[in-house]
C-alpha cells in the first residue's frame, strides 16, 4: 500500500480533540509560531490588559503551543489580537517558555511579511508596505519590502528606547561583582560583556553562555529596583545580552547573544535587544544619530542593522527612536490537536 501525497495532505484521523492552527516562520534562526485559529476571544480592553487576560485565563493553551511535543524550550509565539489603537493593523501578544514579553523585534519583523501576505492590511504597496503593529509596549510601525506580489526583508521603527542605569554593580552567584548597563528597547535587557565571565559569545558553548546570563537575569531581579514612565506592567527585566563589547561605531558586526524569560535562548540578535543597545550606545556618545550599525547573533551568526534615527523622551528618560531590520522566513503551517485521552497533552519541558 502507498499513500499519495495529496491524500496525506493536513488530514487528522478522526478525533475528538481541540485544535489549534499555526504559521511557522523565523527570524535570523529564531522560530515564531503565529497562531491563526484556535483560540478564545482574549478578553481586556487595551493590548496591555489582554497580555494579562492570557496569562491569567488562557496560560495552558501558551504551554500548549510552546512546550514539548508541539514545541520545545526555546519556542516563540505570537497571537494576534484586537487592538484598541485606531492606527494600528493589528494587535499582537508574544509568548515563550516562561510567560508573555511586552516587545519582539524578531516577532515584528516575521509579522509584517504575515500581515501582508495574509492580508491583514488593506492594499499592499511597493516599494515598502508599512505595517503599524500594536505590541504590549506600544506602536511600532513595521515596513515591509512588496513587489509583484512578493513581501521581502522588514524594518520597522520602534518605542522610544532608553539606557535606564549604567555601571550597575550588583553581586551576581558564582561570579561576585558584576557592573551590568540595563537599557530599555521595549523591554528591559542588562547588558554584559562577556569577556567579564572568560567567554566568547562566537565561541562559547551555549550551555555556559546561559548560565553566566541567567545569574546576572537573577541578580538583578533581586537587586535593582526597575521603573517604566508608562506602565509598571513594562518594568520587569527580560533578560540578560552578553556581548563581545564592540560598542564603539565600528562598520564591522558586533556580536552579542540573548538570554530572556527561563534561560531562553534567542538564536537571532534580539530585536528588542538591538534596539535597547542601540540606546545606550546612543547614550554613550559611542555612535551618531543614522549611523548604521550590523549586528551580529553569538549563536547563528544571523545579522540585523540598528540604528538611532530620531531623539525623542519617554518620561524623564532622554530616549532614542531606534530602526531594526532584517529577514524572516516561512518554515510551515500546522494544524495542531490536543487528543483528551494523552496523557502529555497540556504540554511539558525538559530543563
Ligand atoms: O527579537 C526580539 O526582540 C525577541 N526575540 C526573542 C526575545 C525577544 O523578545
Amino acid at each position: 500500500m502507498s499513500l499519495s501525497s495529496s491524500e496525506m495532505e493536513l488530514q487528522l484521523p478522526p478525533h475528538e480533540g481541540v485544535e489549534l492552527s499555526v504559521v511557522d516562520m523565523h527570524t535570523g534562526g529564531e522560530p515564531l509560531r503565529i497562531v491563526v485559529a484556535g483560540y478564545p476571544e482574549v478578553r481586556g480592553d487595551s493590548v496591555l490588559s489582554k497580555r494579562r487576560y492570557a496569562r491569567e485565563h488562557l496560560d495552558h493553551l501558551r504551554k500548549v503551543l510552546m512546550f514539548e511535543p508541539r514545541g520545545h524550550y526555546d519556542m516563540y509565539g505570537a497571537l494576534i489580537v484586537d487592538s484598541e489603537t485606531p492606527e494600528a493593523d493589528l494587535g499582537v501578544l508574544f509568548m515563550h517558555n516562561e510567560g508573555y514579553s511586552t516587545m519582539c523585534g524578531h516577532a515584528v519583523i516575521a509579522l509584517g511579511r504575515f500581515a501582508v501576505d495574509y492580508k491583514l492590511v488593506k492594499e499592499p504597496r511597493s516599494p515598502e508596505t508599512q505595517v503599524n503593529i500594536h505590541c504590549p509596549c506600544g506602536l511600532v510601525k513595521a515596513f515591509v519590502e512588496y513587489s509583484a506580489g512578493k513581501t521581502g526583508a522588514v524594518r520597522f521603527l520602534s518605542v522610544p528606547a532608553f539606557a535606564f542605569a549604567t555601571d550597575v554593580t550588583v553581586t551576581v552567584e558564582g561570579f561576585g561583582e558584576v557592573t551590568v548597563d540595563i537599557s530599555y528597547g521595549g523591554a528591559f535587557y542588562a547588558f554584559v560583556d562577556a569577556e567579564r565571565f572568560g567567554l566568547d559569545v562566537k565561541q562559547s558553548r551555549t550551555r555556559v553562555l546561559v548560565d553566566a546570563a541567567t545569574a546576572v537575569t537573577r541578580a538583578i531581579k533581586s537587586q535593582v529596583k526597575l521603573h517604566h514612565p508608562v506602565s509598571d506592567d513594562l518594568a520587569f527585566l527580560y533578560g540578560t545580552i552578553l556581548t563581545d563589547g564592540r560598542d564603539q561605531f565600528s562598520p564591522e558586526p558586533t556580536a552579542n547573544i540573548c538570554v530572556f524569560a527561563e534561560a531562553q535562548v534567542d538564536r537571532s540578535p534580539t530585536g528588542s535587544g538591538v534596539t535597547a543597545r542601540v540606546a545606550l550606545q546612543y547614550h554613550k556618545g559611542l555612535i551618531q544619530l543614522n549611523q548604521t550599525r550590523t549586528f551580529q547573533s553569538g549563536a547563528t551568526g544571523s545579522q540585523f542593522t540598528g540604528k538611532a534615527v530620531e531623539e525623542t523622551r519617554c518620561g524623564d528618560f532622554r530616549a532614542v527612536v531606534v530602526e531594526v531590520a532584517g529577514r524572516a522566513f516561512y518554515t510551515g503551517v500546522s494544524r495542531f490537536v490536543q487528543e483528551p485521552q494523552d496523557e502529555l497533552t497540556h504540554g511539558f519541558l525538559l530543563k
